[in-house]
């Protein structure tokens, strides 16, 4: 469809601060001072298609550092033997990306894990009464001197370590804020929360993470899962109530359907602050890392994804298309050169309207009036009634139209025009 550039000079200046941060700031709120573990390489792996090589999670670590993630989170290598040696291959990568890696709240994990070279150990263990039960048949007691136990010898090796418990919405809240205090005391570098179902809300996940935040002074790290939808709207509660590391996958991809997906994070984050999301990530890298992954797992980039969607800057209805042109931010949050993509005008459907097909006209350097660009709507309207025109065809009208005006048979040239083919026919 129509390939559209609205005119820069058409934009009036942006604001200074952005309209859409809150009105009173909150100084508990991380929107504008937040962290990204990007779990690729871990909770990814853990997506039905996922099987990655050495050298393709090389390839996807890398990429993850070209946009500037904070953390790779790893596969624990307890998993395999390849798991514990890619540890060790992307650890001494030098990339600028801290190296995480995920075990069970266990010390042989711990060892092993170690052992890899990683910078820090992401340990968890379940504390809701369904994993407690059916999991690892294990009690809060147990939990908590088992937690303090792997966290003290982590944090004696001079490794930063986070302890998060699974299934943390389904758990007592009493249990969960007390293991926390237990942890906080001992001085471990974060908390985690999971919401490991995918059943929170974001009124609950902000609400559960204020309590925590008043009630231990380390980082909080949160992760949530996509069952139901809530993904991205709960990193963001979080990151309001407190919050200050987000997990992350690209495509969202994980366990059933996944997690918070990175470039809709990034998305949702630039809309609420612009200048910190720009200066941090690099978000024209987006697309290229998810073209890697989506290959790797053999998925196509979805076609309303976020930012890198076939269709997420094309815009189509006639009144959507006449704003847009004079200024994209009447039907744009995103500015798409912020992210390395393009906008679409599309104009070859009964949904047009006369200003998006007079620009047409101005991009084809045609000398045609706004009469005479209402009268080729009209009929791109009539035959996009039978099927979808493509640009070709609606260059081809625009242009043989012209020339009949030339010749005083324009009028003509249309009424004889009655099927698409007839233009394709044309050309
Ligand atoms: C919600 C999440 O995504 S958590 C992360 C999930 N990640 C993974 O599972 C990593 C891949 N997993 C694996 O490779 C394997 O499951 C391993 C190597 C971790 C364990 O394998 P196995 O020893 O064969 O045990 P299996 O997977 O059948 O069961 C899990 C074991 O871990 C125990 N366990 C489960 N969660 C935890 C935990 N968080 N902390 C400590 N122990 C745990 C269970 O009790 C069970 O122990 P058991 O052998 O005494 O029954
Ligand atoms: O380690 C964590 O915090 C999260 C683990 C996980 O993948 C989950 O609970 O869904
Ligand atoms: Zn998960």
């Amino acid at each position: 469809m129509a390939a559209n550039n609205a005119s820069e000079n058409a934009r009036p200046k942006e604001p200074i601060v952005s309209p859409y941060m809150p009105k009173y700031p909150d100084p508990m709120s991380n929107i504008s001072n937040f962290k990204i573990i990007e779990s690729t390489l871990r909770e990814g792996e853990q997506f039905a298609n996922a099987f990655f090589t050495t050298e393709k999670k090389v390839e996807i670590a890398k990429a993850l550092d070209a946009v500037g993630v904070d953390y790779l989170e790893l596969t624990s290598p307890a998993a395999s033997e390849q798991s514990r040696n890619d540890c060790k291959v992307i650890s001494s990568l030098g990339l600028k990306a801290k190296i995480l890696t995920h075990t069970r709240c266990h010390m042989d994990d711990a060892k092993l894990a170690i052992d890899t070279g990683v910078d820090g150990l992401d340990v968890v263990i379940g504390t809701s009464s369904y994993l407690r039960e059916f999991s690892h048949g294990k009690d809060m007691d147990y939990i908590t001197n088992k937690a303090i136990e792997v966290i003290t010898y982590i944090k004696s090796k001079g490794l930063e370590v986070r302890f998060s418990t699974e299934d943390s919405f389904r758990s007592d809240l009493v249990d969960l804020l007390s293991i926390y205090k237990a942890v906080d005391k001992i001085g471990v570098t974060r908390v985690g929360i999971a919401d490991t179902v995918g059943c929170a809300n974001p009124r609950q996940v902000y609400e559960l993470v204020r309590t925590l935040r008043s009630v231990v002074s380390c980082d909080i790290e949160c992760h949530f899962h996509n069952d139901t939808g809530c993904a991205i709207a709960n990193a963001y509660a979080a990151l309001e109530g407190g919050a200050t590391h987000i997990d992350t996958s690209v495509l969202g991809i994980g366990e059933r359907n996944g997690i918070t997906p990175l470039g809709g994070l990034l998305a949702r984050m630039y809309a609420a602050d612009k200048s910190y999301v720009m200066n941090k990530y690099d978000l024209t890298k987006i697309r290229d890392v998810e073209n890697i992954v989506a290959s790797a797992v053999d998925v196509t980039v979805p076609f309303n994804n976020y930012i890198t969607g076939y269709c997420a800057f094309t815009h189509k209805a006639g009144i959507h298309a006449k704003a847009i042109l004079n200024n994209p931010s009447t039907y744009e949050i995103l500015k798409p050169e912020d992210f390395g993509m393009t906008r679409y005008v599309s104009i070859g459907h009964r949904l047009t309207g006369w200003n998006a097909v007079k620009n047409r006209v101005e991009q084809l350097d045609l000398d045609l009036t706004d009469q005479d660009a209402k009268n080729v709507t009209a009929k791109i309207k009539t035959l996009a009634d039978v099927r979808p025109l493509s640009l070709d065809d609606v260059d081809t009208l625009l242009r043989n139209y012209h020339h009949a005006k030339t010749q005083g048979s324009h009028n003509k040239f249309l009424a004889n025009i009655e099927t698409p083919d007839m233009i394709t026919d044309m050309a």
